[in-house]
């Protein structure tokens, strides 16, 4: 019963592209990374299951129940979904804005350590705690996905869908980030993050999908996904699945010695 579950899930826009029809499932623990080309339906997955786009067919159960029976502010309260992109129509403070984050909290929940209110604790996770008083549009665009991480984070929630939450940050904050999910996901939550930044989420996942044409191409472990025929379909010729430098971390993506100029 427990987790956010969908069944036979598909969806048509019309054109081109339909996404499924295909199987999902969002554990109550662990990290799941999505990867793929563009275009490959990535973004519409998460927004199927975080209900702001309604299936052609099949069904999303969260934790049992049809999402489609659910309040948003119910949806909201349980699901913690980052869109790819945010347009921010007031210009409010970074404070306000998570504390925008936390407007379905549904009452005190877990793993909140005292001293710390939800907003204060998200913004010092995501290390924006230093830019509070600063107004969102005058951040740079890293800082704005760390500001929109702490609103969603701010809630606690049970899920998290997350569309590319380290595009945008550097090196530094983007290992920061996945360090962050990693250890929620152990603890308190289970996450589906989509990110291109594949060598990351394959470094911090459990899992990882590959998806291609609104399809779910390879799934497993994130060696067995990068070493997947699908993966190097995909990739091929000019990027390459090497082992990790370190020798234990398992494998990366990189350009192919040959897709560089000489
Ligand atoms: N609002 C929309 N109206 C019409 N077509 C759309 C819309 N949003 C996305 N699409 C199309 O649906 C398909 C899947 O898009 P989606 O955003 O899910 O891909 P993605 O895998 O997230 O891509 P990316 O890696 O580029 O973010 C694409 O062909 C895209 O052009």
């Amino acid at each position: 019963m427990g987790g956010l579950k969908a069944t036979g899930l598909f969806f048509d826009r019309g054109g081109d592209f339909s996404l499924g029809p295909l199987d999902i499932t969002v554990p109550q623990r662990g990290l799941c990374s999505v990867i793929g080309p563009n275009g490959g339906g990535k973004s519409t997955l998460l927004k199927l299951l975080a209900g702001v786009l309604r299936p052609a067919r099949g069904t999303v159960l969260l934790e049992g129940r049809f999402l489609s029976d659910l309040s948003r502010r119910d949806t909201a309260a349980r699901i913690g979904y980052l869109p790819q992109e945010v347009g921010a129509l007031y210009d409010f403070s970074v404070e306000a804005m998570v504390a925008m984050g936390m407007f379905a909290l549904d009452g005190g929940r877990r793993h909140r350590p005292s001293g710390c209110g939800p907003a204060t604790c998200a913004m010092e996770k995501t290390r924006v705690i230093h830019l509070k008083n600063r107004s969102f549009s005058s951040l740079s665009g890293g800082e704005k996905q760390r500001v929109l991480l702490a609103s969603v984070w701010s809630r606690d929630p049970a899920y998290l869908l997350l569309d590319e939450p380290t595009s945008g940050l550097d090196p530094h904050h983007g290992v920061t980030v996945f360090r962050m999910l990693q250890e929620a996901t152990r603890h308190h939550c289970g996450a589906l993050v989509v990110s291109h930044d594949i060598n990351l989420a394959a470094a911090f996942s459990d899992s990882m999908i590959f998806m291609d044409q609104g399809r779910i191409l390879a799934e497993g472990l994130p060696d067995e996904v990068l070493d997947s025929e699908a993966v190097r379909e995909a990739y091929g010729g000019s990027m390459g699945v090497w082992p990790h430098p370190d020798g234990k971390k398992g494998r990366v993506l990189l350009p192919e010695r040959g897709s560089l100029s000489a």
